[in-house]
């Protein structure tokens, strides 16, 4: 097969920034994505409303400006907070303004600062959303000092999230950016409100990629990349056609200058190259048939969203294919997630 016409996919976790970045970085992923839900992130975080309102308007009016007539629209999300309001996030929803809601335990990542430290204080949360059908987007690694930093995403999996699904049952659950067996079995043994994303990366870089033969900055994300089974986990799960896993590719954009430093941002921005990428991993897999689905279908379905009318076409290229190794924005330039392996497709409409 040298052509595949997919339904137009849709991005379940990304990071567009805001500002000076938001002009150069947002064009990636509307030239291929038809929607992407928005981590709220920001400094300050988006916690209401009105703020992811605003946000959603300067994301609208970036694309006016560096990809005009571009067909994409932006998921909003809220970021949980201990003050988070129960009948701000439900009427948030009601209105349609956001998506859902985005839960960082407190300084597990970047701007995680006004995460949650006390799972308790958000249970009205919780239970306000699961009565209402407001989805639970989750950055799902406990930060104790004491837990290895490798550890951390199996005993979140123990020690707070399951211990909040079966105290809400009915909360629609995303465990996102995966990057262990255990939580690929996880969510495999559990048939309702559960599912998962998967970053493009994770499913290409393993913890040696990241370390051997010297620091690689931009592999450095989080949560890290894991062993080489966990890897092998992560692509058995994306390819196996299961509805529970869908992509969420965390493009999460810093500038050079932040990457290449003596304290490394966390964060691989993949935008620009993802649905290539991919196209190639599931072929080698043998499974470019389910393309489709783990890209465009799953995560339309478990959000409850109509899948998208639009399609998106690559063609498989006779030479390998380069990417812009650098995308230019008005915080400094941004590098390109490298997969480390020749790239033969492309897309072309
Ligand atoms: N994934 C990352 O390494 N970084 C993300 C935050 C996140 O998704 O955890 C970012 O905002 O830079
Ligand atoms: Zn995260
Ligand atoms: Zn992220």
């Amino acid at each position: 097969m040298t052509r595949l016409t997919l339904t137009r996919p849709d991005d379940f976790h990304l990071h567009l920034r805001d500002g000076a970045m938001l002009d150069g970085i947002a064009p990636e992923t509307a030239r291929d994505f038809a929607r992407a839900i928005i981590m709220p992130n920001l400094v300050p975080p988006v916690v209401t409303g009105a703020q992811a309102s605003a946000y959603r308007d300067r994301i609208a009016a970036a694309l006016d400006k560096s990809l005009p007539g571009a067909d994409f629209t932006p998921l909003m999300t809220l970021y949980l907070t201990e003050e988070t309001d129960p009948a701000d996030v439900v009427a948030a929803h009601q209105a349609g303004i956001v998506t859902a809601v985005k839960l960082y335990p407190a300084g597990a990542t970047t701007n995680s600062a006004s995460g949650v430290r006390d799972f308790d204080k958000v249970a009205p949360v919780f239970e306000a959303m699961a009565k209402a059908g407001v989805p639970l987007c989750l950055h799902g690694e406990v930060t104790d000092p004491e837990i290895d930093i490798f550890d951390r995403e199996a005993v979140f999996i123990d020690k707070v999230l399951d211990p909040i699904r079966r105290q809400h049952p009915g909360l629609r659950v995303i465990m996102e950016h995966v990057t262990t067996k255990d939580a690929v079995e996880y969510v495999r043994a559990h048939d309702r409100d559960l599912a998962a994303t998967i970053t493009t990366h994770h499913l290409i870089i393993n913890r040696n990629s990241l370390l051997v033969g010297g620091m690689r900055p931009h592999y450095f994300c989080l949560p890290v990349a894991k062993r080489e089974l966990h890897r092998q986990a992560l692509v058995e799960a994306a390819t196996s056609g299961d509805a529970r896993f869908f992509l969420g590719t965390d493009s999460a954009p810093h500038s050079d200058d932040r990457k290449e430093c003596e304290c490394c941002a966390a964060g691989c921005f993949t935008a620009t190259n993802t649905m290539p990428l991919l196209a190639q991993i599931f072929e080698r897999e043998g499974v470019l048939d389910r393309l489709e689905a783990f890209t465009a279908h799953f995560g339309a379905d478990y959000y409850g969203l109509a899948r998208n009318n639009g399609t998106l076409t690559l063609e498989k290229q006779a030479e390998p294919v380069r990417f812009p190794a650098k995308i230019e924005t008005g915080a400094g330039p941004v590098t390109v997630f490298d997969p480390g392996f020749d790239v033969y497709w492309k897309v072309i409409a």
